[in-house]
């Protein structure tokens, strides 16, 4: 029975809300996250949310979530958030340093979205204020995880995986001690040309690319399903989070995308984290954790887990995954050129200036010549990561043409 007094002792146990803030909130899981926040709007105040450019969903969604402050990344859109926000009372602000500004801002929890080495900056900022930090965007790992998990060990900021294997290795690993882990094992949808021919990838176009078999993602992280890069990128990013050796982490082709990562034990013992394609539930994980939130996405059916296959990935029409173990093994500046070329090639790709399979033969060359040029050392500090981001990027747009010839 509800009485007064019970209901008073349940409002006197209600949890203080908890601040977040969310870095690329207009993207794919920026979207998702904002999502989850307006379900349950009493646990959540909103802190901070940027975009690159588009004013227009950033203000929207400040609005909706009632946030203190909204930054876009383009410093011209200024006087456009601010006519789009007048009486509500939100600020806005413009540029690289208004981005930066909305992750240091205090919040308890970080929503790191952005997408490409352009999070690098700001989600530093927020892994140095010391909050916990909910990890998307996989290229700040690549670009700098060695002093980002340094950086992070010693702020005592707690880093929540939110790239679904990862989220998935992250919960599996939980079952058992770190010292007892033998492998990590990502899985891979294998894109859209999974059992496309090497001459049918070749001559693949953007719409094609763009056509994921199993998840509604932004733009660049769908392009890199399809080359595998994605699963590369991955592959350095769990060997920074979990610090893991390379040889100690494989990938598999897994068509379904319904087993999301899976630890195997030094006993034999296999666990697996499962669940439908849906980023609200690794976001969900990260957003309640430790404790567990109702239905973010839709439940699978056993029906619908009664086919798992598992397969090896085929290297030789998808190079970019070997590509990747090799910057790995190479270490220093290499994985930080590796992300800036396969960015350039991306965006190239895109525009039809550059065939599909000469992004990974573009990010291959860039590395190469970087290789050749003495380009070594790995970055101490987010400027040196970003001074190496430029270079390569500037190596990669050189060698477009030769690339192009074939
Ligand atoms: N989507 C997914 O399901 C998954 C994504 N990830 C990773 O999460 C990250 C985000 O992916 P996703 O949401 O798909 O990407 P989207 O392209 O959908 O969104 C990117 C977000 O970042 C903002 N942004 C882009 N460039 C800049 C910049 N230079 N400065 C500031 N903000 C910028 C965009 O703003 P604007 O809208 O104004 O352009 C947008 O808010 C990526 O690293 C991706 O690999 C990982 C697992 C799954
Ligand atoms: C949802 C997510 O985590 C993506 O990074 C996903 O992994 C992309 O699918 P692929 O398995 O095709 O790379
Ligand atoms: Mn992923």
């Amino acid at each position: 029975m509800t009485t007064t007094a019970s209901l008073k002792q349940r409002k006197a146990k209600a949890p203080a809300p908890r601040s977040v803030s969310i870095l690329g909130a207009t993207g794919s899981i920026g979207t998702s996250t904002i999502d989850l926040l307006l379900r349950q709007p009493d646990r959540y105040k909103v802190e901070a949310i940027t975009a690159q450019r588009n004013v227009e969903a950033l203000a929207k969604a400040a609005i909706a979530l009632n946030a203190k402050f909204a930054a876009v990344a383009e410093p011209d859109k200024l006087s456009a958030l601010k006519d789009a926000l007048a009486g509500t009372g939100i600020s806005a602000g413009a540029g690289e340093s208004a981005v930066i500004e909305a992750a240091a801002r205090p919040a308890d929890w970080i929503m790191a979205s952005i997408s490409g080495a352009a999070g690098l900056a700001p989600t530093m900022a927020a892994v140095e204020r010391g909050a916990s930090v909910a990890i998307a965007n996989k290229e700040c790992l690549v670009c700098a995880g060695g002093l980002f998990m340094r950086r992070a060990a010693a702020r005592n900021t707690t880093i929540l995986p939110v790239d679904s294997e990862h989220n998935a290795l992250f919960q599996a690993m939980a079952a058992g001690l770190r010292g007892d882990v033998r492998r990590l094992i990502l899985t891979a949808s294998g894109g859209p040309f999974r059992t496309w021919t090497a001459d049918a990838i070749n001559a693949a176009s953007p719409e094609q690319a763009l056509k994921h078999p199993n998840w509604s993602m932004g733009a660049k992280v769908t392009i890199d399903s399809a080359t595998l890069m994605n699963k590369g990128l991955e592959l350095i990013e769990a060997h920074h989070l979990f610090q893991m050796p390379a040889a100690s982490i494989d990938a598999y082709v897994h068509p379904q995308s319904i087993v999301h990562g899976i630890v195997e034990f030094r006993d034999g013992s296999f666990i697996a984290q499962l669940g439908a394609p849906d980023m609200r539930i690794p976001i969900s994980h990260c957003l309640g954790w430790p404790d567990r939130i109702d239905e973010p996405a839709r439940r699978l059916t056993l029906e619908e887990m009664s086919s798992l296959t598992f397969e090896a990935p085929d290297l030789v029409r998808f190079p970019a995954l070997r590509l990747a173990r090799e910057v790995i093994e190479a270490g220093g500046a290499a994985p930080t050129i590796l992300n800036a070329a396969n960015e350039v090639a991306v965006a190239e790709f895109l525009d039809r200036r550059l065939g599909f399979a000469a992004i990974p033969a573009l990010v291959e060359a860039t590395l190469n010549e970087a290789a050749r040029t003495g380009m070594v050392n790995e970055p101490a500090s987010v400027e040196e990561a970003l001074a190496i981001d430029k270079t390569a990027r500037s190596m990669a747009s050189a060698l477009l043409p030769v690339v192009s010839k074939g």
